[in-house]
This record gives structure tokens, sequence and C-alpha cells, in this order.
């Protein structure tokens, strides 16, 4: 995902694309359901000021920031986008790239959706063989390519299935009773280039077309270039295809905002029993307290003012590695502090250092680099970022795909300690020589599994091997995650050694918690629901919740607009999030969510990974994930930093047989209660030599120098082929 992060769902290149279906092509869902029709406008086109927009989603929104109810934006995120790279597999198979489309591929509906990681993946694959997309940008200039191919599905009138809204205008009727789900619908939905709809999401597939909205210029494009990535140029403007004009709106700037945080909850005590293996050589000992750390007095008051008073165990751990110097590898539950685990010690060194003052300058030169795989992730960090650092000489900036490339580069030369980046939006600003990579001394990789597998590992690779990067022995590299999977476990420690490219040979690896990594403050339930029945389901157990956040994942970007329009037209105020929306809808959904202006959040994996939004006590699973680990992350949404969430999972037999087995694995380390039906498939799905874990210890995840030191079953490109790249994760997002 080169960046969709939200788009990598890491494909910006998607993000400005909103689905409407054509009937004729996809009267019928894989699955024999109605979808054929689609979510009308998808999103925003609402050109309210993004500022306020923001405040509402956790910065403001009426609540208070100085105490628990501010919400905290800020962190990771992220999704599996995988599939393809070196794989032999290829986008137009999967029903995600305009060839699948444009050949009519009917059966393709809920295939493609599986992609909704969107960034790198996208671009680094299959796309470049088609002519656009190439070399992993991140670019929105690339979108134009794949939404042309989209933009013939408009005017899609029908059936979705009872109860769902039958027609475009039913749609609009929905979203305005809701008053939120995407926003108002844009006028236009056929023809060229009338309007934000038809310009950003389907008329670009023309090139032409206006497309205006606030803090945006007027852009047109030829559509010549459209498959030109950010590096290419297509999102700058050197080239004619549409740019990415979208500019976030800056993050209030008042202490109080900075610092809003919510409160840690019952729980957060019960980490302190949670098994930690430190593995490696001379591992510094933990430490107890913030004291213990002796960090300099304005981080430790910023400490304080977010209001974070004991340690979290992947903090005691981490911390002191860090501050030894020591490269890390670092596994530990969802929402358990992992952010500040690399931020503390990062800051506390540089500190130290001396850092120089930011300037500006048109080659910035950073001490630290983040990189996290979705767009809303690395913002959150970001915000992490500049709130530990307030007060001290450290500028924290944050650049993903997704928004104006020029914006990204103004951020940069206003001077840049910290850049925390998507890798599509970093790669492209190295590109432009904006940033120098002499002065690095902390390379962190958040969500450091899905940063290395195949739709981000080769970007990883280049961006090591940029020139001017300092060698593994020169800087110091940290690698964070709450899972770790086997085949990541296995190029890490296999003959290929990918940890050797990236970390010294002494680096640390520490587990915090259980097999499979699921928070034991999640209460998980399996319920055994066909496909037919699953949104009938939905809306029971969402009246039931009532106003309670709760995030819905389903496997693909048009699925998620379909549920939410569902479940607006039934009077749930639901927006959504995913890889073909544009950035700004993705940040206006967001803030709806956190807001509480729209409970229901329906989202692809884009939104599986790091997102920590303040009470969100409910995931329900529409579809389960093809792999437990993401399982894990979806549900990692709720139940964070000691409060208590639940996570209610669709199981169709028809399609999830395959996670019976590592799902009856995590309920059970998770001490939840496994249904007799679930045990009953794995038993006649089972597949021998399963252990029940990917790990095969009472760690979450396992330092494999132990147990691999060969073999494994890489491609030439040195990424696995194997079931961690099921395009299924493709949500790409940057
Ligand atoms: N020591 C602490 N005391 C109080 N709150 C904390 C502490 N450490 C972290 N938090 C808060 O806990 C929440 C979760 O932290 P964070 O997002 O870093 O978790 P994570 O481990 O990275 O989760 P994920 O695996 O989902 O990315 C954040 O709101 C963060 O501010």
């Amino acid at each position: 995902m080169g960046d969709e992060d939200w788009e990598a769902e890491i494909n910006p290149h998607m993000s400005s694309y909103v689905p409407i279906f054509e009937k004729d092509r996809y009267s019928s869902g894989e699955n024999g359901d109605n979808f054929n029709m689609a979510p009308t406008s998808s999103s925003e086109t609402d050109d309210r000021p993004r500022r306020d927009h923001f405040m509402k989603s956790g910065f403001a929104s009426g609540r208070n920031f100085g105490n628990r109810d501010a919400g905290e934006s800020n962190k990771r995120g992220n999704t599996s986008a995988m599939g393809g790279f070196g794989a032999g597999r290829s986008f137009g198979y999967r029903g995600f790239s305009n060839s699948k489309f444009e050949d009519g591929d009917s059966s393709g509906f809920w295939r493609e959706s599986s992609n909704d990681c969107e960034d790198n993946q996208t671009r680094n694959r299959g796309f470049s063989k088609r002519g656009g997309y190439r070399d992993g940008s991140n670019s929105d200039a690339s979108g134009p390519t794949r939404r042309g191919g989209r933009g013939s599905f408009r005017g899609c009138h029908g059936g979705f299935g009872q109860g769902s809204p039958s027609n475009e205008l039913d749609q609009d009727k929905c979203m305005q009773r809701t008053g939120g789900l995407f926003g108002s619908r844009r006028p236009a939905l056929s023809g060229t280039g009338n309007g934000d709809t038809s310009q950003s999401r389907s008329g670009s597939g023309s090139g032409r077309g206006g497309y205006k909205g606030l803090n945006e210029e007027v852009v047109t494009g030829s559509g010549k270039n459209s498959g030109k990535s950010e590096a290419e140029g297509g999102e700058s403007g050197d080239t004619q295809g549409p740019k990415v004009t979208y500019i976030p709106p800056p993050p209030p700037e008042d202490e109080d905002s900075i610092f809003a945080h919510y409160q840690t909850g019952i729980n957060f005590d019960k980490y302190d029993t949670i098994l930690v293996e430190v593995s490696g050589h001379d591992a510094p000992p933990a430490i107890l307290t913030f004291e213990e750390a002796n960090l300099c007095q304005t981080l430790s008051n910023n400490i304080a003012k977010a209001g974070y008073t004991k340690l979290t165990p992947v903090q005691k751990y981490s911390i002191p590695i860090i501050l030894a110097g020591r490269d890390l590898m670092a596994c530990a539950q969802t929402g358990s502090g992992k952010t500040a685990a690399f931020l503390l010690p990062i800051l506390a060194h540089m500190m130290r250092d001396g850092v120089t003052a930011s300037r500006f300058k048109e080659l910035q030169e950073p001490e630290c680099i983040i990189v996290a795989p979705t767009r809303e992730l690395v913002n959150q960090i970001y915000l992490e970022a500049r709130k530990f650092s307030f007060g001290t000489c450290v500028r924290a900036v944050v650049i993903y795909g997704g928004t104006q490339l020029g914006h990204s580069i103004r951020q940069i030369v206003q001077g840049c300690n910290i850049l925390c980046a998507t890798p599509g939006r970093l790669m492209d600003i190295i590109g432009k020589e904006k940033i120098g990579l002499k002065q690095i001394k902390y390379l962190v990789l958040d969500e450091a599994d899905r940063m290395l597998d195949m739709g981000f590992g080769p970007e990883m690779k280049k961006l090591i091997s940029c020139p001017g990067m300092p060698s593994k022995e020169q800087r110091q590299t940290l690698m964070f995650s709450a899972t770790f999977p086997e085949e990541i476990q296995r190029l890490f420690h296999s003959s290929l050694r990918l940890a050797a490219e990236f970390l010294k040979s002494n680096y640390l690896f520490v587990a915090v918690g259980q097999v499979g990594g699921a928070c034991r403050d999640v209460q998980q339930t399996v319920l055994q629901v066909g496909q037919f029945s699953k949104r009938e389901k939905l809306v029971e157990i969402l009246r039931n919740i009532g106003d309670e956040r709760t995030m819905v994942f389903v496997e693909t970007k048009k699925k998620a607009d379909f549920i939410a329009t569902f479940l607006c037209q039934e009077k749930i105020s639901t927006t959504s999030i995913h890889g073909d929306r544009e950035q700004r809808e993705r940040e206006q959904a967001l803030g709806d969510f956190r807001s509480g202006k729209c409970p229901v959040l329906v989202a692809t994996s884009v939104a599986a990974r790091g997102l920590d939004i303040e009470n969100v006590q409910h995931v329900i699973n529409f579809d389960l994930p093809s792999t437990i680990d993401e399982y894990v992350h979806r549900i990692g949404r709720t139940g964070r930093c000691g409060n208590t969430g639940r996570a209610i999972s669709f199981f169709d037999p028809e399609s999830d047989n395959h996670l019976a087995q590592p799902l009856i694995k995590v309920l059970t380390d998770a001490q939840q209660d496994v249904p007799a039906w679930l045990e009953e498939i794995a038993f006649s799905a089972y597949i021998p030599g399963f252990s029940g874990s990917t790990r095969g210890s009472v760690f979450a995840s396992v330092d494999t120098r132990k147990n691999y030191q060969g073999k494994s079953t890489l491609n030439t490109a040195g990424f696995s082929s194997s079931q961690m790249s099921n395009p299924v994760d493709d949500e790409s997002w940057d």
C-alpha cells in the first residue's frame, strides 16, 4: 500500500472514487445477494470547512478536552493489503482494476472488494503492467485511470435486496434523512466532470471535469497521464492527470486540544499481569515507572498532561531498550500503548542530543522517520508526536497520500525533525529532494508486519537503500505491531534474513501478551450467520446497541458503501471509510464517527489497524477477514487502554471455515466462550499440522531466530507468496 493508507488503503489513487454500480453487470453478488445498487454519492460533497469537522472529530466536538472525554485521534491504522507482489496475482483478476470493470467481470463484484487496502500494493503490482500506476507512489494522480474504468458504472438503479434503497433517489432521501452518511450528495452522477462527484470519482476516467472544494483549486485533467504516480509527477502537476488538491485542515493548536485524551479503563492495571518475553542478548532491564526513564522535564510534563501516570508493559520494556540504543521488534496487544513506547525514548534521545531547532530550508534532514501503512494512522502518530514534543524545538510533520503534494512539501520545508509518512508519499517526497536522509537516526515501522509484507516490503527496501540513508549500523530501527504472522517471521529469520536487511544483528525482540494477541478486554462473540441473513442480523444488533459507537467491518469497498447506505435507509446514522473514498471524505467520515454524529462506521480493512478512537464500544465483523491476524487488529479497535469492548463476528460456514481453527485458538487464549458449532466446524475442517497458533508459543509472537534457520517460500523479490497475501486483505490504504 503505498499509502491507503487508507489508501494504500494505501492507494490514494482510489480515494476519490465513489462507486456507482451498474445494474446490469452487478445485478447480483457472488453470493446471490442483490447488491446491484449502490451508494449514491458517497460522500462528501459537503464543503464545510474541514477545520470544524476535524475539531468535532475528537478535538472539539463539544467534548472536554482536558479531560477524559476528549477524543484523541491519533495513531495508526492499517490494513492488510497484500496480494500479488511477486506472487503472480493481478489486480485485474481481482477486479480491482479498471480492466475488471471494463471486462465486465460480473463475478468481480465481491471479489473486487477485497482490496481495500489501497496503497502501495496496488501501485506496485498489477497496475504497472497495464501502463498505469507505476512504481509505487501513492499518488492520487493515478486515480483517474482506475476511476475512469469505474466511471461507466453510474446511473444504476434497482434493487439491492430487501429493505435496501432501491434507487439513487431513494438513497438521496436516505442521506437527507439521516443527515450524514455521505454528506450531501453531489448533483450529477452521470456525465463527465460535473461537480465533485463526477470529477473526482468517476468523471476523471474521462479526464475532464472540474472539481472545487474548500481549500482546493479547480483542477482539470486530460486523463492522459492518469496512470502516473506522484513520483512521476501525476500529483504534482507535472503531467496532465487530475491533481490531488485536498489540503487537510490543520489540527487545533490550543494546548487542551493537543493533550486531549480519554481515560484508561478499569482493566488498565491488569496489564501488569501480562506475560512479557524479551529475547536477544544483553537486554536492559525493564523500568517500572516513568521516573526511572529519566526523561527531561518538558517530556515528563507532557506525559503528565497526556494523563499517563503508569507505564504499560510494552512501554516498560521498550523504553529502556530504545534508550539504550538497541534495535527492537516489539509485539504487544492492540491498544496497549505502542505509540508512546517508541515516541518517548526517541524524543528523549533527541532532547539529550540537542536536536537542531527546525527552520525553513528547501531540503530538510529529519532525524526520525516513522512509516505506517495508512493515512489515518500516520496522522494519529503525528498528533501523538506533536503532543509529546510540545514545548520543545522538535517539529513533527505528517505527510500522506490523498492530499496535495504541494501541501506536504510546504509542511516539510518549514522544518522537520520527525517525519510521519505513508510509504508512497514518503518516496515521492524523497524523489523530489525535499527530504535528505543523511541525518536519520531513527527509523520506525509501525504495524511492522504490514510494512514488511509484500505490499509494503518492497517500498521499505527501497527506503533503506535510498542514497544517503544511514546503514542499519548507523541508525536505530524500531518495529512495532500487535501481530507478527508466521510468514513474516519466516522472512525475518529465514536464510534471506529480512531482519538482517533492516535491523542490527543484536536487535531485541519483545513479545507482550498471549498467543494470537487478542485483547482480553474485548468480549468476543461469534454467531453463525449466513450471507443472506447478515443484514437483518446487523440491523437487529445495531438497534439493540443504540447510540454506542460501533465499527462494522466488511470485506470490500463497495460493500462498505452498500451496507452504509442500507443502514442509513434503516434510519441508523452511518458513515463509511475505505480506500475508494476521497481523503477528505475519509477524514469527514472519521470525524463524524468520532464526534458521535454517525455512531456507526462501516469500514474495510483499511480501518483495521491502529485507529485509536475513543468510546468504540463494539466491533462487528459483518464479514470475517481472511486472516486471523486481521481479525485481531479489527477487534482491537475496541477494548483499548484498559477499557472494555465487545466484538461480534458473523461466521458464514460457506466462506469462513478456514478461520474456524485459528479463531478457536484466539477465543480460547482470550478466555472467551467457544461455540460448540464452531468446534464442530473446526473439527471437520481440520487441517493436519495446524497447531492452533500461528506462533506456537504462549507469547503473542515469538522471536523466531530460535526456530527459523532457513527455508521459506519466498519469491524472487524476497517476499513470501503464501496466504498472507490474500487479496481480500488488499484493501489498501495510502
Ligand atoms: N501509559 C499510558 N497511560 C495512559 N494512556 C496511555 C498510555 N499509553 C498509551 N495510552 C493511550 O492508550 C491508547 C492506545 O495507545 P496506542 O494507540 O499507542 O495503542 P497501540 O498499542 O499502538 O494499539 P494498536 O495495536 O491498535 O495500534 C491511546 O489513546 C494512548 O494515548
